[in-house]
């Protein structure tokens, strides 16, 4: 774990000790888009390319997105090693990373410093790459998965809208409550260096799951019948909760699967399309239990839990003609 300064690799840990032992999520500094035949990038295809970890929440809806959208034969994919010690995200093939399959980098880092030679900052994935320029089009996952979904539409036929006018305000609210309370509160809660910093994140975690699973009781989605980029981005957090999140990062209440509503919810998304295929358990376990040596210092990964994601959703009854 580690980052650059002045394109120089540093191995360090985060530091929260600015912040009240609180763990902050540092911005993202890449954010161009992918546009119309005139933008600095347009949308073709070949030409870009997605350097994600399977363990990543936020790479992971870049690959759902891709998946979802049929991109998977216009933007190619590198996978990083599911383990992130010393030298960050690494292209080691014996570890189970795909390689560097465009640039044949050895670390993530490289693939920032060819894009910004003295680049200081966190080495994250998901990054969208673009081959022509060689750079980095954008490292936000939210901003990604935009573009994914509408910027390929004219190439691929699919015009499947993850976000559409109609409901626009109602996924922004829920990603905004979403974003701090579960999908980086979890991180909150794991990565807290003081009680009262990992209580907090705790509280809001279970506050905002409740809040959920009392919302699904009668709605098939977050936003009611259709499916939105919202569900997306709470799933990535959600498939990870059992196994990692509420181990690894204390987030033990209880587990998902002893919800009433969210179980069935999280297995209808999984059994979606292709879906499935963009889950990696391996990856995700040995990631987290195997990097945070600030956490888990033996690096032990467990064995369970045992779920079936494939079993019966039971989702179809679901009130399908209340609102949200
Ligand atoms: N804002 C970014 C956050 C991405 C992010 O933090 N990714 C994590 C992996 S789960 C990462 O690469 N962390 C490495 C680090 O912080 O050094 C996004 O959503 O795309």
């Amino acid at each position: 774990m580690g980052l650059l300064v002045d394109g120089v690799w540093k191995n360090r840990w985060y530091d929260t000790s600015e912040s009240g032992g609180r763990f902050v999520r540092e911005d993202a500094q890449f954010r161009h888009s992918i546009g119309g035949p005139d933008s600095e990038f347009p949308a073709e295809s070949g030409r870009y390319h997605l350097y994600v970890s399977l363990a990543c929440p936020w790479a992971h809806r870049t690959l759902m997105f891709r998946s979802l959208k049929d991109l998977q034969s216009h933007i190619d994919v590198s996978v990083v090693s599911p383990i992130m010690l010393e030298n960050g995200w690494t292209f080691a093939t014996d570890e189970g990373s795909s390689g560097d399959i465009v640039q044949g980098h050895r670390y993530m880092h490289q693939v920032y410093t060819t894009a910004r030679r003295d680049y200081s900052g966190r080495v994250t994935v998901p990054v969208l790459w673009d081959k022509k320029t060689q750079s980095i089009v954008n490292n936000e996952s939210a901003e990604i998965i935009r573009m994914l979904g509408t910027a390929f539409d004219d190439l691929t036929g699919n015009r499947l809208d993850l976000y559409p006018k109609a409901l626009r305000q109602r996924i922004d609210a829920w990603n905004a409550r979403i974003y701090p309370a579960i999908n980086n509160g979890v991180y909150r809660a794991g990565f807290a260096t003081a009680q009262d910093a990992y209580e907090e994140a705790y509280d809001e975690v279970f506050a905002e799951l409740d809040r959920i699973d009392a919302h699904l009781a009668d709605n098939r989605y977050l936003c009611g019948d259709t499916l939105t980029e919202a569900d997306i981005r709470l799933f990535t957090t959600l498939i990870r909760f059992d196994a990692v999140y509420h181990g690894h990062f204390k987030c033990n209440r209880n587990r998902l699967e002893d919800f009433d509503h969210i179980p069935g919810y999280v297995r209808e998304i999984y059994q979606l399309g292709d879906l499935a295929e963009t889950v990696d358990f391996h990856h995700i376990k040995t990631h987290y239990y195997a990097s945070h040596g600030t956490i888990n210092p033996t690096g032990i990964v467990p064995g369970g839990p045992d779920i079936d994601y494939s079993r019966p959703h039971g989702r179809d009854v679901v009130g399908t003609a209340s609102a949200a």
